[in-house]
């Protein structure tokens, strides 16, 4: 069956990972539908920034409603892809959290503690991409 999935990398917060949010949503559209693959376009900052706030943040909302899961990177810490792994929590959406533990950073608690039935986290090296999701969608 074909996945509604939402896509959520840093786009304010900080665009280093961008080619790697390219690669990770390539591999989403192997199992369904992704809705915000422009999260991942190189020109994203230009062609959202032409759009009013609140028609992004509405538009987002109204795709986040529509999906069963949300995939967040969050190597790259963004107030807005926090938000919507809370607001996904809210609309029990099934939530995988993407975390590469390099260097010194460390991942917020309030997305390491929140782990449940519903919400994964793995700390991953991207070779692990395709084995993570295989067995994320399959349960
Ligand atoms: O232009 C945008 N378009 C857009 O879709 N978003 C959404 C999708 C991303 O998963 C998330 C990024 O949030 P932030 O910009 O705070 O890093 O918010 C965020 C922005 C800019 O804040």
């Amino acid at each position: 069956m074909s996945k509604k999935i939402y896509f959520a990398g840093s786009i304010r917060g900080g665009r280093d990972d961008a080619e790697l949010y390219l690669r990770i949503v390539t591999q989403l559209k192997d199992y369904g539908t992704v809705f915000t693959e422009h999260v991942a376009s190189p020109t994203v900052e230009k062609d959202d920034g032409q759009l009013e706030s609140k028609f992004i943040h509405d538009r987002d909302m109204d795709w986040l409603n529509q999906s069963d899961y949300l995939v967040a990177e969050v190597t790259q810490p963004s107030l807005g892809v926090g938000y919507e792994i809370g607001r996904a929590v809210d609309l029990n959406k099934k939530i995988l959290c993407l975390f590469r533990p390099e260097g010194k950073r460390k991942l917020s608690c309030m997305i390491d503690g929140a782990v449940g039935p519903n919400f994964t986290v793995k700390y991953y090296t991207e070779e692990e991409v395709p084995g993570i999701l295989k067995e994320f969608f399959s349960t």
